[in-house]
């Protein structure tokens, strides 16, 4: 780990930039997210929130700025920074040929674990995203939701202090999206993390603070009682809060 203290957020942004040419995706965001808190990440379609997320994950290059995990430098100490991260990216998870269990082996290994460790942790995470009736399905065969769920258990194999999840409830149906909520709850003490979403009642269920960005840029940063309370209900206070950046 970086030069880390017991206080110290385990997310932290500073002044992160993304720019595709001239257009600017995400522009000088500043955030921290601390261990215990559920951080919403909201806005509208095209506002930065995916890219945010992949440069966090390291897996998009900032334009200025920089992201850390854990004290770790995503761009500067790549390798330890994503010891400490889960993330869950938006879409399906690759390698759509292999089997759920086939799929979480490999990210396992990939992981470094191996024998009855890699074994170990691939059942449990299927466990906590329920997963087993579906194990020796290939993934291709699965339905959106079962998808989702893979992508989640691959994000929780190592059990990692911060957990970057891109709408971890995209696709799911209503039993689904309330045992989702349920685990992200139960995780939430011990650590850091960050979910993007469109469903503005999930922020109000599960999210300690939420940040509203709109064009790349923090329009509001608040817990959800208090944003909800800058208008008749949250929806509108996140519709008048957008178009205004608009
Ligand atoms: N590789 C890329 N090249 C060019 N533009 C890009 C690229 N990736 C993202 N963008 C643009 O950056 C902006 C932000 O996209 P991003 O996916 O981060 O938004 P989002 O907030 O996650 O949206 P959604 O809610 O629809 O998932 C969009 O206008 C998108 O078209």
């Amino acid at each position: 780990m970086g030069d880390l203290t017991v206080d110290a957020p385990h997310i932290e942004i500073d002044r992160l930039t993304k720019r595709f040419g001239a257009f600017t995706a995400v522009d000088d965001l500043s955030f921290t997210v601390h261990p215990g808190e559920v951080l919403g990440f909201l806005g509208p379609n095209g506002a930065g929130k995916s890219t945010t997320m992949k440069m966090l994950a390291g897996f998009v290059t900032p334009s200025a700025g920089t992201a850390r995990i854990m004290g770790d430098d995503v761009a500067e100490r790549p390798v330890q920074a994503r010891r400490h991260l889960g993330y869950l990216p938006e879409g399906a998870p690759t390698y759509p040929e292999m089997t759920v269990t086939g799929f979480l082996l490999f990210a396992a290994r990939a992981r470094g674990y191996r024998g009855t460790e890699a074994g170990d942790r691939v059942h449990n995470a299927m466990r906590m995203t329920q997963l087993e009736e579906v194990r020796l399905q290939p993934i291709e065969t699965l339905s959106k939701g079962f998808k989702r769920r893979v992508g989640l258990a691959q994000a929780l194999l190592h059990d990692p202090p911060v957990l970057v999840l891109d709408e971890p409830t995209d696709g799911l149906d209503p039993n689904q999206k309330h045992e989702v909520r349920n685990l992200i709850a139960r995780m939430a003490p011990e650590k850091a993390i960050l979910i993007s979403t469109h469903i503005l009642e999930e922020v109000g269920a599960i999210c300690t603070r939420a940040i509203v960005i709109a064009r790349g840029r923090i329009v509001a940063d608040a817990t959800p009682a208090a944003l909800a309370a800058r208008g008749p209900d949250l929806d509108t206070v996140f519709r008048e809060l957008t178009q205004e950046a608009a």
